[in-house]
């Protein structure tokens, strides 16, 4: 159980810290040197140098820098072999209070949490309980995405204990927490990095844009804290944005980035990544993928032979194979579980963007259907904004409860 701490409601209602942003998807800013003044008068002086940049020490054993296509442009490959260079040192970020967490859950489902109550303020005004008002809440929890199972449940629940009797908007969404919390608790397992694998390798498969890139920027910073050594694979090789994205958090993490030019072959790195950080005998091993529909078969070809390749250097490999799901997409993300799940063999599920949507439900609606573990979710773009998913705080929060108490 989540220890809560006072404090909360003035980090509630008061200020808190700004989340750190996401990395932009552009390509990392070269700093720029001062431009050398001009001198004030045509005097034969030499022109001031600009200030020297020291750079840490180069590690190319952490960095090869394998052959790209020959249509990568030369500026490009300037751009990643800087990277490559000159990794700077990661800056290590304090941890932030679990407090500041329940301000970011709370005001993050807010919109799905305002959408319930006030679709429930709406049945239950001046009504008594009785089976046209209970069919009524069963259309919003349903059009909420809650699924018609949860929907049911709750409906039910209040069927037998309040028929016929006041019932106030509170009560009905202290039923809706209590039953969401029954079908999340069971399915609100952490994701536990097994320390006899050297490296515990985690690939992370998901649509385009789901948030696969952004959560492993979020994650990588998560184990440095935790005093786990990472490495990333960008396993993106379809969009140079996507690797350079990576970079950027290998940067801020300290985590060193295998990478290749866009366009490379995705399985190809899996292999040479895992093989280096097996080599040198890392913790923690996170590979990205090209962002894929799910009814694009050569495409999840083309991810089924990333995993064989993975499974050549470790066959036991990858130990975790989390989907991310973009909270955004609704009822979409049920298929993406399912065909995801038979392609991919998932083994556990990372919602994102739930600030971003008013159907934070289908959280609910998924884990009663497939039952996979939901270890991570995402409520904003900052790498704060990730947390392991606790059942109650969830439930409680979409309910429009503080999550906190
Ligand atoms: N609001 C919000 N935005 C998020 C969250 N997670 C990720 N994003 C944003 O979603 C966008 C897509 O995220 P990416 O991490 O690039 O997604 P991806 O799955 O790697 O995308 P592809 O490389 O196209 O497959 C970015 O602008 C992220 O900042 C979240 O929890 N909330």
């Amino acid at each position: 159980m989540t220890e809560k701490k006072p404090g909360f409601f003035q980090r509630l209602f008061g200020t808190q810290p700004a989340p750190t942003p996401a990395p932009p998807k552009t390509r990392p800013e070269t700093p720029v040197e001062p431009a050398p003044q001009s001198p004030p008068t045509p005097a034969p002086e030499p022109v001031p140098e600009p200030a020297p940049v020291t750079l840490p020490e180069p590690k190319p054993a952490d960095h090869p820098m394998p052959p790209g296509p020959p249509e990568t442009t030369p500026d490009y490959i300037e751009a990643i072999e800087d990277q490559f260079v000159a990794p700077p040192p990661a800056v290590p970020e304090p941890a932030q209070p679990r407090q500041g967490w329940f301000a970011r859950l709370a005001s993050g489902l807010k919109r799905s949490s305002d959408n319930l109550s006030t679709s429930i303020t709406s049945v239950f005004t001046k009504r008594k309980l009785d089976a046209a008002t209970l069919d009524e809440l069963e259309d919003v929890l349903i059009q909420a995405d809650l699924g018609i199972d949860t929907a049911m449940a709750i409906t039910e629940t209040l069927r037998r204990d309040r028929f016929d009797k006041d019932v106030s908007g509170e009560d009905v969404r202290n039923v809706l927490a209590t039953e969401v919390e029954k079908v999340l608790g069971p399915v609100a397992r952490p994701l536990v990095i097994d320390t006899t694998k050297k490296p515990f390798i985690i690939l992370m498969i998901g649509v385009n844009g789901s948030g696969k890139t952004t959560t492993i920027g979020k994650l990588a910073q998560k184990f440095a804290r935790e005093g786990r050594s990472v490495m990333l694979a960008a396993g993106d090789t379809f969009r140079a944005a996507a690797i350079e994205q990576l970079q950027v958090w290998g940067q801020r993490t300290g985590a060193p980035v295998i990478a290749r030019p866009a366009g490379a072959d995705a399985s190809g790195l899996a292999f040479d990544a895992v093989t280096q950080a097996k080599a040198e005998g890392r913790d923690v091993l996170i590979i990205d993928t090209a962002g894929r529909l799910q009814n694009r078969d050569e495409l999840m070809n083309e991810l089924e032979k990333v995993i064989r390749v993975i499974k050549k250097v470790d066959p036991e490999a990858p130990h975790a194979t989390l989907l991310t799901l973009d909270a955004t997409t609704g009822q979409n993300a049920m298929k993406q579980v399912e065909i995801f799940g038979k392609r991919a063999g998932v083994t556990g599920l990372v919602m994102t963007k739930l600030d971003g949507t008013a159907r934070g439900g289908i959280l609910v609606a998924i884990a009663k259907t497939f039952g996979l573990p939901v270890h991570f979710i995402g409520v904003g773009e900052g790498v704060e904004d990730l947390e392991p998913f606790e059942a109650s705080d969830f439930a409680r929060a979409i309910a429009g409860f503080d999550p906190s108490r």
